[in-house]
């Protein structure tokens, strides 16, 4: 049996695609309602028009679905820490997969890392690429990354995890494969207001080469191997978020380039992450000039104009 935390997007979209194999899956949404919504009309208005299979069985019992041997985690980042201190059943040995994406902005700890910090016992894992759950949902062909630090659970979530449609890559690399899911939601909001202020698709692809660079770096400086940045859960990510409207941080990004209002019902990682990449990168002076721009223009310290202007004016350098 497989849980799968938080009922948004993603995490339907990830019990719909198990269940679609063959897998039972316990969901677990906070509120009664959409419990009741999930179980008796198999609809969901996170994911409109998607059919959710008998195998899913929806509950807001969180240490009944904490209780199974995998455990995915899907809620936002932000609320990660929240939600796991709630959890009360024991959780030794349980294969925890991370499918949020960000850094913890009071902690500056990663997804794995803040496990591991309130779960000792657990295993933590991370699933991470390119991935829009509409298209997960539709069992259009996606490939992901999985993370594991122990090669041999790794190996077996990979099994465990994969679908027809759903190709998983495995690594042992956890601190790249996150870092790359949580830092290219921060460029996609900077290339999302590029593109709303008119700068144009040289501009955005300029964005999207020095993001890359930046995301590597930080990476790096954490111990990460630089080839996982160049896999699915960095680059490929990062050209998925860059470039498709379907992404919530691309059109964040794209409206506050256009001067219109943003969405703040909305999960948008890239905002409290560029919050927690600019303290990160003060604190270990780790150069992130984008991400440290992306924090000024979502705080309205500084227009986009000024934001692309302080990029442009910097002392020009090697590549
Ligand atoms: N959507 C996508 O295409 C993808 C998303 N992701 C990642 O998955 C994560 C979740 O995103 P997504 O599913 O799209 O988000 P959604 O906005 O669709 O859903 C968020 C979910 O989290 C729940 N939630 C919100 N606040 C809390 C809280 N304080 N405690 C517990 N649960 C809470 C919401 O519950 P409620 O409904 O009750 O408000 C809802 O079920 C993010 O980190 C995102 O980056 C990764 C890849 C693709
Ligand atoms: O992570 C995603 C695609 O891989 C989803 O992007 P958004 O969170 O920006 O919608």
């Amino acid at each position: 049996m497989i849980s799968v935390l938080g009922a948004g997007a993603f995490g339907t979209a990830l019990a719909v695609v198990l269940a679609q194999s063959g897998k039972d899956v316990t969901l677990w949404a906070r509120s009664p309602e959409a419990v009741e919504a999930i179980n008796v009309t198999r609809q969901t208005s996170r994911l409109p028009g998607v059919t959710l299979p008998a195998k899913i069985t929806a509950t807001s019992d969180l240490n009944h679905a904490a209780s199974a041997p995998v455990v995915l985690v899907a809620t936002p980042t932000q609320t990660l820490r929240a939600v796991l201190s709630q959890i009360t059943a024991p959780m030794t040995g349980t294969r925890i997969v991370l499918c949020c994406k960000g850094i913890d902005v009071e902690t500056g700890m990663g997804v794995a890392e803040t496990t591991a910090h309130l779960k000792p016992g657990a295993i933590p894992a991370i699933l991470t690429g390119p991935s829009f759950a509409t298209d997960i949902a539709q069992g259009l062909p996606t490939a992901l990354t999985l993370a594991c630090a122990d090669p041999e659970v790794g190996k077996a979530l990979q099994l465990d995890l994969a679908t027809p449609s759903l190709r998983l890559y495995r690594t042992t690399d956890t601190i790249g494969a996150e870092l790359g899911g949580a830092l290219k939601n921060v460029i996609a909001i900077a290339c999302g207001a590029c593109i709303g202020e008119g700068m144009g698709e040289s501009a955005r692809a300029a964005l999207m080469t020095r993001g890359f660079a930046e995301m590597t770096r930080l990476a790096m400086h954490f111990g990460a191997d630089p080839r996982t940045l160049t896999g699915m859960s960095g680059l490929g990510d990062l050209m998925l978020t860059c470039t498709s409207e379907k992404s919530r941080n691309y059109r964040h990004g794209l409206a506050l380039g256009r001067q219109d209002p943003v969405d703040r019902t909305a999960t948008v990682e890239g905002v409290k992450t560029a919050e927690a990449v600019t303290r990160l990168s003060k604190r270990l002076g780790v150069d992130m000039p984008i991400s440290e721009i992306v924090f000024e223009v979502t705080t309205e310290n500084c227009s986009v104009a000024e934001a692309i202007t302080a990029l442009l004016n910097r002392s020009l350098k090697e590549e």
